[in-house]
C-alpha cells in the first residue's frame, strides 16, 4: 500500500450518488462526494476523517488499524473536549475526554456546487453545557469549528483541541513556519523550553504558545497547507516516533503524518465560561501551490 492511500478511497471510487453510509472498522460513516470534492464523517466524535479538495490529494491522514467502535478512531481530526490530554484529576478517565468516543447528530447540512455546510450536536456528555460542530468544505478548504455553550448557573472549566492528522509524503520531507521559534512546553521531557526546531522526523509532543498561522510544507508531496485558527493560543505538534508508538498505527505508517492542533491547554490558554457564555475554537486547512 502507498504510504499515501486514504483507507476510505475505496469506498469513495464505489460510490454512485452524492452521499452514501458505511460501516468502516465498525464505526458508521457518512461519505460525501460534491463537485467541490470529498469528505467522509464519523457519527462516533463528529470526527472528520477524510478531506479531498477535487484535483488534489487527501490532506487528512486515516489509520487503517483504528481500534473499533468505543475507542477514539485514530486518524482525522479528534475533537478533545472537554479536556486536553489527561484528566487534570482523574487518572482513570479517557485521554482527551468524552467528545471523540459519544455518537454525535447531524443536524443540519446544505450543498451547491461551491460548498458544503454541516453541524453536528454531541449528547448531554457534560450537565447543562452543549456542544456542536460547524463543518464547511470548498475547493480549497476545510474549516472545523466546535462551539460550547454554559447553560450552567456557575462557571465551567474547558481545555480542548482540533486534533488534526495531517497526511505527509514523510516527516523527513517536511519544514514547519509558525511556531517552530516560539516557547513550548516538552511533554515528553515535562520542561518549558524555547523552539529552534527545523527537524520534524522524530518522537515529539509539544505545546506551543502560538496564536498565528502555520505553514506546512512537503517537498514529497510537492504541497503546501496553511492551517489558521481561532481563539486558540496553543499549537500542539505530535508525533509518536517509532520507540514506543500506538498499537493502532501501523509501524509503516508513523512517518506518514504529523498531528499540528488547535487547542486550548492548561499550559497557556485554558478557558473558563461564565454563565450563559459561548465559546467556539476552529481549525481551517487550506491547500496552496507551494511557492
Ligand atoms: O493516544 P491519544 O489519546 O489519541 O493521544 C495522542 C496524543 O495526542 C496529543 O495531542 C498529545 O499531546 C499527546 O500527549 C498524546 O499522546
Amino acid at each position: 500500500m502507498s504510504p499515501t492511500h486514504h483507507p476510505l478511497s475505496n469506498y469513495f471510487s464505489a460510490m454512485q450518488g452524492e452521499r452514501s453510509t458505511v460501516i468502516w472498522r465498525g464505526y458508521k460513516v457518512f461519505l460525501f462526494k460534491q463537485i467541490w470534492g470529498e469528505l467522509a464523517i464519523a457519527e462516533q466524535g463528529a470526527q472528520v476523517l477524510h478531506y479531498q479538495p477535487k484535483d488534489s490529494r487527501a490532506l487528512l491522514w486515516l489509520s487503517e488499524e483504528s481500534a473499533g467502535p468505543g475507542k477514539a478512531i485514530r486518524g482525522g481530526i479528534p475533537l478533545c473536549w472537554p479536556w486536553f490530554g489527561a484528566h487534570p484529576s482523574l487518572p482513570d478517565q479517557p485521554s482527551h475526554g468524552l467528545a471523540r468516543t459519544a455518537n454525535w447528530s447531524v443536524i443540519e447540512e446544505t450543498h451547491n456546487s461551491e460548498q458544503s455546510h454541516w453541524t453536528l450536536r454531541a449528547p448531554e456528555l457534560v450537565d447543562g453545557i452543549t456542544l456542536e460542530l460547524h463543518i464547511r468544505a470548498d475547493g480549497v478548504q476545510l474549516k472545523v469549528q466546535l462551539t460550547t455553550e454554559n447553560k450552567r448557573s456557575q462557571a465551567y472549566p474547558i481545555t480542548q483541541a482540533l486534533h488534526s492528522y495531517l497526511q505527509l509524503s514523510d516527516t523527513r520531507n517536511i519544514q514547519i513556519h509558525g511556531p517552530e521559534t516560539e516557547a513550548y512546553y516538552d511533554k515528553l521531557a515535562q520542561c518549558y523550553t524555547r523552539g529552534q526546531e527545523h527537524h520534524w522526523d522524530m518522537a515529539m509532543d509539544r505545546i506551543y504558545q502560538h496564536q498565528g498561522d502555520t505553514r506546512l510544507l512537503d517537498q514529497g508531496l510537492k504541497r503546501q497547507l496553511n492551517i489558521a485558527k481561532e481563539n486558540s493560543q496553543s499549537t500542539v505538534i505530535w508525533n509518536p516516533g517509532s520507540d514506543s508508538p500506538p498499537a493502532d498505527i501501523a509501524p509503516s505508517q508513523l512517518s506518514a503524518f504529523i498531528c499540528i492542533e488547535a487547542a486550548n491547554t492548561e499550559q497557556y490558554d485554558p478557558v473558563t465560561l461564565a454563565p450563559g457564555q459561548s465559546v467556539s475554537i476552529s481549525t481551517t486547512l487550506e491547500h496552496q501551490p507551494p511557492e
